[in-house]
C-alpha cells in the first residue's frame, strides 16, 4: 500500500512536471509566433507598399487591379522558367511571378514578349492581353536595370501587372512630335486630376504616402486622357522620411531635401510645382535648371505677366487668366523654404477655382466688381452726406 502511494505520488509529480513543461513550450511557441508576426507588421509599416493604396476616381495608383486578386498566391516554380531569356530573371522571384499567374499565360498574353510599349529604369514594359479580356502593362526587370532589384520588388511586390493606360505617359504627349500638342484645357484638367491624386495620398490615405518620384513620365493617361500617378517604387508610407541618399529624379527633387535628407509632403509639393510649369511650358525640368521661370518671374507683378512661359506648341491658344493663376501657384510650390509652400489640399482648391468654366469665373469676377462699385458709391454717398451736414452746420 505504501509502495502504491509512493508510486502514485511519483506518477502525479512526473505528470505535473511534464504538463508544466508542455504548457511552457506551448506558451513559448505562441509568444515566439506573435513576436514574429509583430516584426513582420513593423517591417510592413516602413516598407514601401504601393499595393495598399486604394484606387480613386481621379486617383493615384495604377498598380493594383490585376494583382490584387492574386495577392498571397505562391508561384508555381516549374521548369518553364529555365527556358526564359536572362533579362526575364526578375520574373523568377516568387512574389513577382505570382502576380500574373502562370508564366505561360504571360508569354501568351504578350505574344512571347514581343509587344514592347516602353522602357523604364527597371527594364522593358509589355502590353498583355489577358484571358479575362483585360489589357495589362507588364513590367520586367532587366539585368542591366538602372534601378535596383529591391526597388523593383518594392514597387511590384505583387504588382507586375498594371492597368493598361492606352494613351501612354504625359511626357510622351508633351515632347513626342508624333502626338498632337495637348490643348490648354486638357493641360489644366490633367494638372487638377494629378493634384487630386496627390491630395489623396497626403490627406486621404492612412498613413499618408509620399511617392517621391513625381514627374511627367510617371503620369499615365487612359483612353479618355484621365491621368493616373504610376511608379510607386520609391514611395513610402510616412509623412517625414529620413534618407541616407536623395531619391527621385533630377530636376524634380526639392533642393531643401538635398541638404536635409528629409523627404516631406512639401518636398512632393515642390516636384508638383515643377510638373505644373512643365505642363504649361512644355519644357522638361530634367533637361536643366528652370531659369526661364526665374526670368519670367522678373516681369511678373501681382501674379500677372507669366504669358511668356507658355508652350510654343500651344500657338497662343491658352486662357491668360488661367495661365497666370497656375504659374503663380507653381511658383509658390517651388518656394525654396518648404514651410512656405502650400499643402496639396490648398493646391486642389486653387486649381479647382482656376478650372471652373469661364462663365462662372467671369460671373465671380463681375460679382466682385459689383461689390466694389457698391462700396465706392456708399463711400461717395457717405462723403457727400458728411459734407452736406458740415455745410449746413456752418450755414447756421
Ligand atoms: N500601365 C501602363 N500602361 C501603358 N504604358 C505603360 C504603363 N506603364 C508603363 N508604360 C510605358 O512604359 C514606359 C516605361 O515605364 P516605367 O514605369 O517602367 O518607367 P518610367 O516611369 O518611364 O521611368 P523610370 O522607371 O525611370 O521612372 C512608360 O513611359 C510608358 O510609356
Amino acid at each position: 500500500m505504501r509502495n502504491f502511494q509512493r508510486g502514485l505520488a511519483i506518477g502525479i509529480s512526473v505528470g505535473v512536471v511534464i504538463g508544466v513543461v508542455l504548457a511552457m513550450s506551448v506558451i513559448c511557441c505562441i509568444r515566439y509566433r506573435r513576436k514574429r508576426s509583430d516584426l513582420c507588421h513593423d517591417e510592413d509599416k516602413v516598407s514601401p507598399r504601393a499595393e495598399t493604396i486604394p484606387i480613386r476616381a481621379h486617383g493615384a495608383d495604377s498598380s493594383t487591379m490585376l494583382s490584387d486578386s492574386h495577392r498571397g498566391q505562391e508561384s508555381p516554380r516549374t521548369s518553364e522558367w529555365s527556358n526564359m531569356p536572362q533579362w526575364l530573371e526578375g520574373l523568377k522571384r516568387k512574389s513577382v511571378a505570382s502576380a500574373c499567374g502562370i508564366p505561360k499565360e504571360l508569354e501568351r498574353a504578350t505574344y512571347d514578349f514581343t509587344t514592347n510599349i516602353g522602357h523604364g529604369a527597371f527594364g522593358p514594359v509589355f502590353k498583355a492581353q489577358m484571358k479575362t479580356g483585360q489589357t495589362a502593362a507588364v513590367k520586367v526587370l532587366a539585368n542591366d536595370s538602372r534601378q535596383g532589384a529591391m526597388e523593383f520588388l518594392s514597387e511590384k511586390k505583387e504588382n507586375i501587372c498594371y492597368v493598361y493606360m492606352s494613351n501612354g505617359s504625359l511626357a510622351s504627349h508633351l515632347y513626342n512630335e508624333k502626338h498632337e500638342p495637348l490643348s490648354w484645357d486638357l493641360r489644366v484638367r490633367i494638372a487638377l486630376d494629378v493634384a487630386r491624386g496627390l491630395e489623396y495620398l497626403h490627406h486621404g490615405a492612412v498613413p499618408p504616402v509620399v511617392h517621391r518620384d513625381i514627374k511627367s513620365s510617371n503620369i499615365l493617361l487612359d483612353r479618355s486622357m484621365k491621368p493616373r500617378v504610376a511608379d510607386f517604387g520609391l514611395s513610402r508610407q510616412k509623412a517625414n522620411l529620413h534618407s541616407s541618399n536623395v531619391k527621385g529624379t533630377f530636376g524634380y527633387v526639392d533642393p531643401e531635401c538635398m541638404s536635409t535628407l528629409i523627404f516631406t509632403k512639401r518636398s512632393h509639393v515642390y516636384s508638383f510645382g515643377e510638373l505644373i510649369f512643365e505642363i504649361m511650358s512644355g519644357k522638361n525640368p530634367q533637361q536643366g535648371p528652370m531659369e526661364y521661370v526665374e526670368l519670367a518671374a522678373i516681369d511678373v507683378e501681382n501674379d500677372v505677366g507669366w504669358e511668356e512661359i507658355a508652350d510654343p506648341r500651344l500657338q497662343g491658344t491658352f486662357d491668360v487668366q488661367q495661365l497666370n493663376h497656375m504659374a503663380a501657384l507653381a511658383y509658390t510650390c517651388n518656394n525654396p523654404v518648404s514651410r512656405k509652400r502650400p499643402s496639396m489640399r490648398d493646391i486642389v482648391l486653387t486649381l479647382s477655382e482656376t478650372h471652373k468654366p469661364r462663365n462662372s469665373r467671369v460671373q465671380h469676377g463681375q460679382n466682385h466688381l459689383l461689390k466694389q462699385r457698391k462700396l465706392l458709391s456708399n463711400w461717395i454717398f457717405f462723403f457727400l452726406k458728411i459734407n452736406f451736414q458740415t455745410g449746413s452746420t456752418r450755414d447756421c
